[in-house]
């Protein structure tokens, strides 16, 4: 019978249990961030246990990091998290990057970039985006609070084997349209749920195309289609990208040779087919309040269909038949783990060289990770970005979930890279739009959203 990657991954770290039923799976590498740890720590000191692989285990501070003076936490609730996770890491032993570290960061960009993420891993993370390491054909998962504790007592979780879906996607990206474009317009198309239940594995000549930072930005927002876990598989870009990084295999050679032996058969071995072709792809911005509410650049705002809709229509503060240059914006956030690689930031910076923003923005940069801040500072992308009147953070979740200082204040809309414009998820009464860099940099310019297929890329001006 022929066998998913998933299969295939998911076979190998089977301990325990039958398919049907929760199995037993063993655990490879553990991220942690300081929200979601602090319970399962008690949760162990609690029953003198000690965390059963701390050199599996590795911490990183990011979604309370203030990211404009980040020595300077004010919140109560911030700083309590952040110390307890400081001496949590170091009574159980955890390799933790703290605020101000060289290795810090936002955990799923931190954990590609340091070489920790692999093939044909199980990842787990108390963290719904952990679907972001399926990128380098690894089972990557989020967990709950109570499973963190399970993993650090035991490293291992149990789980029902979830089912398969294969998305081929097809045909070739038009310019300035990006991997943040393909995985909006699949979630427009077929919703916000349609994943829920399955693995899913991304596929086909548009993924075999794309860098391992765009394949990341897809995976990343598996999730907000329902899956758990978002997938592509290793290939000579999956394996040159680890190859050199801190915690790369030392026998690489060895390694490559296994992961090598991680595809999907064949395309009869998903339980559900579906297929994307991005040969038309328009940039996708968002009109409303879920991933789903999404429109291609070049759409009117669409009618509405239920009180979900309405819903959201009311909350935003737009209606049907607007055109996407009508949407008002007053801000513009590039960051998150969705796309604050060096790669978004690098496509946002050219779109902004020699610019300046327009009156009416306020933008901020956050790259994911000290690493790609200091690559950025080095290369001149940052002064690009400051030149162009944006304010260059520090590395953390910063807006994307607003836990920290940088929040969008309330009935302010943004132009975001992040993956979720949920009500309030920027800031009580904020109100965001979704987008790629090169779309959010470009609104940034021109005060509102333009679509960027029609620039012409030398003058910078609008056809
Ligand atoms: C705080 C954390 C648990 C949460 C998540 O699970 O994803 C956050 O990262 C988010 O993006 O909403
Ligand atoms: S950047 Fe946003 S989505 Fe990613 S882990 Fe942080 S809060 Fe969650």
């Amino acid at each position: 019978m022929s066998k998913t990657l998933f299969d295939k991954i998911w076979d190998t770290h089977v301990i325990a249990g039958q398919v049907g039923e929760p199995q037993l799976l063993y655990v490879d590498l553990h991220l942690i961030h300081e929200v979601t740890s602090p319970q399962p720590f008690d949760g162990l000191r609690s029953m003198h246990r000690r965390l059963r692989r701390p050199d599996l285990t590795f911490a990183t501070m990011d979604h309370n990091v203030p990211t404009k003076d980040i020595f300077n936490v004010q919140d109560e609730m911030s700083r309590l998290q952040m110390e307890t996770l400081e001496r949590n890491c170091k009574e159980f032993d955890v390799p933790l990057a703290s605020i101000g570290d060289d290795q810090q960061g936002i955990v799923h960009v931190v954990g590609p970039e340091r070489g920790l993420t692999q093939p044909a891993k199980v990842i787990v993370c108390g963290d719904s985006h952990t679907a972001t390491h399926g990128a380098f054909g690894t089972i990557a998962f989020g967990i709950g609070t109570s499973e963190v504790e399970h993993v650090m007592a035991t490293q291992t979780i149990w789980q029902v084997k979830p089912k398969t879906m294969g998305i081929k996607i097809t045909g070739k990206l038009p310019a300035n349209t990006y991997a943040k474009d393909i995985i909006m317009g699949i979630i427009a198309q077929y919703g916000v749920s349609f994943g829920t239940g399955y693995a899913i594995e991304f596929y086909g000549e548009a993924v075999e195309n794309l860098s391992m930072e765009a394949r990341l930005t897809m995976c990343n927002m598996s999730i907000e289609a329902g899956s758990k876990t978002g997938m592509v598989r290793p290939d000579q870009t999956t394996f040159d990208y680890i190859k050199g990084r801190e915690f790369a295999p030392k026998d690489f050679a060895a390694a490559q040779k296994y992961w090598e032996s991680f595809y999907t058969d064949d395309e009869s071995a998903f339980d559900e087919n579906l297929t994307f072709d991005v040969s038309d792809l328009k940039p996708m911005i968002t009109w409303g309040t879920n991933p789903g509410m999404a429109m291609a650049v070049n759409q009117l705002t669409p009618a509405v269909k239920d009180a979900n809709d309405q819903a959201a229509y009311d909350y935003i503060g737009l209606h049907p038949g607007m055109k996407a240059e009508e949407i008002p914006l007053d801000y513009l956030f590039i960051g998150s783990c969705t796309n604050s690689r060096y790669e978004d930031l690098e496509i946002a910076a050219q779109m902004m060289k020699g610019k300046h923003l327009a009156p009416n923005i306020t933008a901020w940069i956050v790259p994911g990770s000290r690493a790609i801040r200091n690559k950025a500072i080095k290369t001149g992308i940052a002064k690009i970005f400051e030149d162009a009147g944006c304010e260059w953070r520090e590395p953390g979740c910063s807006a994307c979930l607003a836990m920290n200082p940088d929040k969008i204040p309330a009935g302010m809309h943004a132009a975001s890279t992040s993956n979720r414009n949920f009500i309030g998820r920027q800031g009580a009464g904020s109100r965001t739009h979704l987008a790629s860099p090169a779309m959010v940099a470009a609104a940034g310019i021109a005060g509102h959203f333009v679509d960027i297929t029609l620039l012409d890329t030398e003058e910078g001006e609008s056809k």
